[in-house]
């Protein structure tokens, strides 16, 4: 059997229709370009309102494709509501995708700019749907906040992270992780652009509704070189090059809640 879907040249991207057909069937899959003069400023956009205590982290993982912070979602702690959203969203884990250089390494790209990385705090409808899985299949069940990384000076708040990748160099090692606030990984500015996507990993499921913060935070270079320490599949297989290119906008709209 093949090794599953990656992002290599034989499993990359653009094979994974293969197996996913809906990675070129779909009507709203991601990431996609954000254009912002192709955006529409809605006034009935909430404020994002996120309720998050440090308690709930649980570990820290390389899932092989990224690395993962996995929470307890067991119960309302890590809740997301307002935005587009129409109910509470938990926050499950958190990812990251990155380039193998500063210039680009992001999923979605702003104005035709590619960031160094990309954080997805992913989270799902615990107001109507039982459990992830089944909120993964519905087409409100999720919602991501993706947040762009700018190489700059230093984030002291992925340091702690950062520092614990060595023990999890390898494909599906694992280390407890417990408090840490993911807040701490966001923004002053929590402007966003929200658009209706998908996961941007298979099984491509369309099911996320998208809100990308348009104020990037920063990390060194050093922090930014820490990321590709970790390995895909081995040795001579670092982790990085993580992310899926833009796709199609078919017939979507893209929102913003600032003028
Ligand atoms: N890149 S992604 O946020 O679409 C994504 C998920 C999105 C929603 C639900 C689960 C997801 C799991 C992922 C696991 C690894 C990488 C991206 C993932
Ligand atoms: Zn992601």
């Amino acid at each position: 059997a093949g090794c599953g879907w990656g992002y290599g040249s034989k499993n990359g991207p653009s094979h994974w229709h293969e197996q996913f057909p809906i990675a070129k069937e779909g009507s709203r899959q991601s990431p996609i370009e954000l254009k912002n003069a192709e955006t529409k400023y809605d006034s009935s956009l909430k404020p994002l309102t996120l309720s998050y205590d440090a308690s709930s982290a649980k570990s820290l993982t390389n899932t092989g494709s990224s690395v993962q912070v996995d929470y307890e979602d067991g119960t309302d702690r890590l809740v997301l509501t307002g935005g587009p959203l129409c109910g509470k969203y938990r926050l499950r884990q958190f990812h990251f995708h990155w380039g193998a250089c500063d210039d680009h390494g992001s999923e979605h790209i702003l104005d035709g700019t590619s960031y160094s990385a990309e954080l997805h705090l992913v989270h799902w409808n615990a107001e109507k749907y039982c459990d992830f899985a089944e909120a993964a299949k519905a087409p409100d069940g999720l919602a991501v906040i993706g947040v762009f990384l700018k190489v700059c000076n230093e984030n002291p708040a992925l340091q702690k992270m950062l520092s614990s990748l060595d023990c999890i160099k390898k494909k599906g090692s694992k280390v407890e992780f417990t408090d840490f606030a993911p807040c701490a990984l966001l923004p002053p500015c929590l402007n966003y652009y929200t658009y209706l996507g998908s996961l941007t990993t298979p099984p491509l499921f369309e099911s996320v509704i998208w809100i990308v913060l348009k104020e990037p935070i920063t990390l060194s270079s050093e922090q930014m070189t820490k990321f590709r320490t970790l390995e895909f599949t081995g040795p001579d297989d670092p982790m990085q090059d993580n992310y899926r290119p833009p796709q199609p906008l078919k017939c979507r709209e893209i929102r913003k809640n600032f003028q």
